[in-house]
């Protein structure tokens, strides 16, 4: 039997950093959803959003986003196919608006669900990673 109080049993690695827990993310894979998920709590979003810290939660904490201007049309294009490929490895896509030519909002929900899950914030920091 294992549990916690077992000393041969895993140590507890204690809190984790940020960046520890944005690394986890970064390796995780996104779940198939097509419904039949809970919307996370916005507690548990504003938990997350620590880990991605360069997204924003709107206002009804059903989605999250995050902004970049890449001076010209062109790098945002290339941009948004690096971030198409994620989104295809992943299977979890983003909303993407271009505008004024060399700005992107990303925005990130699940669909299925209508608000946000897990595999919103495993691909926020995929793109967040692209960036480095
Ligand atoms: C089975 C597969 O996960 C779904 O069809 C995917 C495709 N990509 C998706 N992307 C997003 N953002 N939300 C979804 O609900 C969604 N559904």
């Amino acid at each position: 039997m294992t549990s916690s109080s077992d000393p041969t049993s895993t140590p507890d690695p204690g809190p984790r950093s940020p960046a520890q827990r944005r690394n986890s993310l970064v390796d995780a894979h996104c779940a198939a959803c097509e419904g039949g998920v809970e919307v996370m709590p916005p507690e548990t979003a504003r938990q997350y959003l620590e880990t991605v810290a360069k997204w924003e939660l709107d206002e009804s904490s059903r989605s999250i986003s995050r902004q970049f201007n890449r001076g010209t049309f062109v790098n945002v294009i290339e941009l948004i196919n690096r971030i198409a490929a994620v989104a295809e490895r992943e299977q979890h896509h983003p909303d993407l608006h271009v505008t004024g030519y060399r700005h992107l909002k990303v925005v990130l929900t699940t669909h299925a669900i209508g608000g946000l899950s897990k595999n919103d914030f495993i691909v926020a920091a995929k793109i967040d990673q692209l960036l480095d």
